[in-house]
């Protein structure tokens, strides 16, 4: 499931332009021997690893490899109050996250809190023609989060792609046999696609498409997420913290109480034709969406809708990468404007960064300032798992403020 939200193209991934991205900065661990991955037993290190048990890297060498290229399994069952969670990644992966402390448990953060003071925000009950999916229980305000997960299990796809189908499918059998009863019983409750064999089958039809360490593709089971059914105007789409090793389901517009939550599986501005082929072949199910069941008519509009999405986000991209930043940020209008009208519109505190960086490049601080602010208080309303956010919204806001004492 590449379920993609229709951002805008960001620079350095929201980062202050004078701290460029890297999530592999102050330190970080990065390519350890195996030895301080647990693979090869380390006598001389005290370092804490997460693992519940040994890592198991079928056909590891352990003469003279580096363990980067090997996929292992790597299980912490303690993960996030014993919820657990299983790899199947390369050490170079693991030993990233292990640097990152995706591990740790953190506080949770405070609106994260003020948000479970609302209520819980869904049901999962059946739905006629797609089997079970989540139904609004309240309204849920445009921005709010709506649920937050944890993955079960988090498998590289470049194994799935060279591994053979019966080794493939005993190494996630044994992954999954070593997480916690209740997270174990939950993958298995799944629903399944049409694979003859069982873990290919649940897989293969309730993963989402998460990067990890350095642009590395990975699928991952997130039980509670999985429930959620395709929408093709979705009133919903995921974030992916690989810090926290969470994701959380987002709000695009208000949600009525007895509203299902959807996302899409797809791309949002594949055409609809493709979009059926797509779920069809891919998936194995013809698609009862409001938007497939729609008249001509409707479907007419929001295929126009999609397509002016789609070339003015490349006339963004193309105007922010030869320097004229006045032309994007006007495109940027336009675009949002075809997004509210197709009903899916971008996220708003990462819209706001995208035009505090674009204001700030075209040397406009008041605007860049004003647009900082705004996202800032987009994270502070309804906040994130990853308070990263939070605090690199801060760090720019306070940087543009240096900039514009220096200039005045
Ligand atoms: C990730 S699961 C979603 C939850 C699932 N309905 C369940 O019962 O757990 C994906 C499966 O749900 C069903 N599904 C999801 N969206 C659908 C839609 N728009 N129309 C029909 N079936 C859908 C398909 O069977 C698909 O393979």
């Amino acid at each position: 499931k590449v379920q993609s939200a229709p951002t805008l193209p960001r620079s350095s991934r929201g980062q202050c332009p004078n701290k460029p991205a890297g999530r592999l900065e102050d330190g970080q661990k990065t390519n350890p021997l195996p030895g301080l991955l647990g693979i090869i037993p380390d006598i001389e290190s005290d370092s804490v690893l997460p693992w519940t048990f040994p890592p198991k890297c079928p056909g590891l060498q352990t003469d003279n490899s580096t363990g980067s290229k090997l996929h292992c399994i790597f299980t912490s069952a303690e993960f996030r109050n014993g919820h657990g969670l299983s790899l199947i990644t390369s050490t170079t992966t693991a030993s990233n996250l292990v640097g990152l402390d995706a591990f740790d448990d953190r506080p949770t953060p405070q609106a994260a809190e003020r948000r479970a003071a609302w209520g819980p925000a869904y049901e999962v009950v059946e739905i006629g023609g797609k089997g079970k999916g989540l139904v609004a229980s309240r309204t849920i305000r445009r921005g709010e989060i709506i649920l937050v997960d944890f993955p079960a299990i988090l498998i590289a796809t470049s194994f799935l792609a060279d591994t053979k189908p019966h080794h493939r499918r005993r190494l996630i059998k044994q992954a999954i046999s070593q997480l916690p009863e209740e997270t174990r019983r939950r993958f298995y409750a799944l629903s399944r696609g049409p694979e003859k064999y069982e873990v290919d089958a649940i897989v293969g039809v309730n993963s989402n498409s998460v990067m990890l360490g350095d642009n590395d593709l990975h699928v991952g089971v997130f039980t509670e997420a999985a429930r959620i059914n395709h929408g093709c105007q979705p009133n919903a789409a995921y974030r992916f913290s690989q810090r926290r090793l969470t994701m959380e389901i987002v709000a695009y517009h208000t949600i009525e109480a007895g509203e299902e939550i959807t996302m899409s599986y797809v791309p949002i501005t594949t055409p609809a034709s493709e979009r059926r082929k797509h779920l069809q072949e891919n998936w194995g199910f013809a698609c009862q969406c409001s938007l497939c069941h729609a008249d001509e008519l409707a479907l007419g509009e929001s295929e126009n809708n999609r397509r002016r999405m789609t070339e003015l986000r490349d006339s963004i991209l193309d105007a922010r990468k030869n320097g004229y930043f006045q032309d994007a940020i006007n495109i940027a209008g336009d675009w949002l404007q075809f997004s509210e009208w197709e009903r899916v519109p971008p996220l708003l505190p990462e819209y706001h960064e995208t035009l505090a960086e674009l204001y700030f490049l075209n040397g406009d601080l008041v605007n860049a300032t004003r647009y900082g602010r705004m996202s800032l208080d987009g994270w502070v309303k309804f906040g994130s798992v990853d308070d990263d956010s939070l605090e690199r919204a801060r760090g720019f806001l306070r940087f543009l403020t240096s900039r514009t004492e220096k200039a005045t």
